[in-house]
């Protein structure tokens, strides 16, 4: 499926359903291992990939033996606390023979409210991203009281991908799309190929969720959808039971897509230039003009390096006479970018000691 393919910047959602067995309680250990070769195949084309995963409470609830009763609040949160461990362990593993390292982020809706917060987790995660690694991430749901929850991942799963400027959010699900009503109860639901806008009609559409491991059901994936696609990331309603469900998305199995409401590069240059730079880059006159033409900067057309930054950092871009030029994420740290400023492509292997990817800021990743 086309949009898949074209994604640079992934975040996948995985519902409690596809990790878990509902009868055992048990992580689906294959299931996993066969997302884990497609997180792979996705990175190793150049996506950047983030998981927002579900499943804490679900593994927790089998461990403790609380059996598949409505838990209170408490429990739920003592079940995360049990799940979560297992859970993140469980994508290291998965993820560790194919020399990907991820990490664990566990965010509250209070993380994207408050503005500091929010910059926070945000460059903390453009940072990870940056150094290859793919976060997996959840609700803190042993902090997080009933106030301040988002309570399920398809709404947590949208903020994500607006805050990483995603350009593709897929929620793997039990089900392949969004139908005309729920295909569980109803034997006459269609499923949508797109939705293009979602309006009280469809709103109606739209049941809670069909087993009791998951939250949300399509209400929630609905309002992910809102706010993914009026940032700018489009969103795909996608099978996640069988095996390597993300290849089969690839290849067109059949799922819901809800197209991005602006288009996704503006957005993404958008949210560069509302990040604040973490240090100065200044670039030659001809480097000036090559980004004014549409061109990525090369270490050769820099000459000067201020501040301390990592891998993702924003910077900002000036002229050399000062001026802001714009500003961009880059990819070495300001260590790197001083040691390489002014170099050709060809020297940088050698003035690293690693093989570099020559590019400082890619044209992607600048907002001019
Ligand atoms: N209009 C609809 N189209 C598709 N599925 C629906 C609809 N309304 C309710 N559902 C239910 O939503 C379920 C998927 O949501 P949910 O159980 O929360 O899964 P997840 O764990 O993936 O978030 C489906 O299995 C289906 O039973
Ligand atoms: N943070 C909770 C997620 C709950 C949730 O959204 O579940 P689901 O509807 O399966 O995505 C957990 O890890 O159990």
């Amino acid at each position: 499926m086309a949009p898949l393919s074209d994604a640079k910047r992934i975040v996948v959602k995985i519902g409690s359903a596809l990790l878990v067995d509902r009868d055992t309680g048990r992580l689906r250990g294959n299931w996993l291992k066969s997302l884990a070769d497609d997180v792979a195949s996705l990175k190793a084309r150049g996506a950047d990939v983030v998981l927002v995963s579900s499943g804490s409470i679900a593994l927790g609830r089998g461990v403790l033996g609380l059996g598949g009763a409505e838990l209170a609040l408490e429990q739920a949160q003592a079940a995360a606390a049990v799940g979560q461990i297992r859970l993140a362990r469980a994508y290291e593993d998965a993820l560790a023979p194919h020399g990907i390292t991820a990490a664990q982020v566990l965010v509250t809706l209070e993380d994207t409210a408050d503005r500091r917060r929010y910059l926070n987790s945000r460059a903390t995660l453009a940072t990870l991203i940056g150094l290859g690694v793919v976060p997996i991430v959840n609700e803190n749901d042993t902090i997080a009281t009933d106030e301040i929850r988002y309570g399920d991942n398809d709404r947590l799963a949208a903020q994500v991908a607006v805050t990483v400027g995603a350009d593709l959010l897929v929620l793997l699900s039990d089900v392949d799309g969004f139908y005309s009503g729920n295909p569980a109860t109803d034997p006459q639901a269609r499923r949508f190929d797109v939705i293009e806008r979602i309006t009280p009609e469809i709103e109606a559409m739209a049941g809670d969720a069909g087993s009791g491991l998951s939250k949300g059901g399509m209400k929630t994936k609905l309002m992910a959808a809102q706010v993914a696609t009026a940032g700018g990331c489009a969103m795909v309603i996608a099978q996640g039971s069988p095996l390597n469900p993300l290849k089969a998305l690839e290849n067109g199995a059949s799922s819901t897509l809800f197209p991005a409401q602006i288009d996704p590069r503006a957005a993404r240059k958008r949210w560069i230039a509302a990040m604040k730079p973490r240090g100065d880059i200044t670039v030659d006159a001809g480097a000036a003009r090559a980004l004014a033409n549409g061109k990525s900067l090369l270490p050769a057309g820099i000459t000067g390096v201020d501040g301390e930054f990592g891998r993702g950092d924003p910077v900002a871009i000036l002229a050399p006479d000062g001026r802001k030029l714009g500003q961009g994420l880059s990819r070495y740290t300001s260590a790197e970018a001083d040691a390489i400023r002014g170099r050709k492509s060809s020297e940088i292997e050698t003035i690293l000691g690693y093989p570099g990817r020559a590019v400082l800021i890619h044209r992607d990743d600048m907002a001019l």
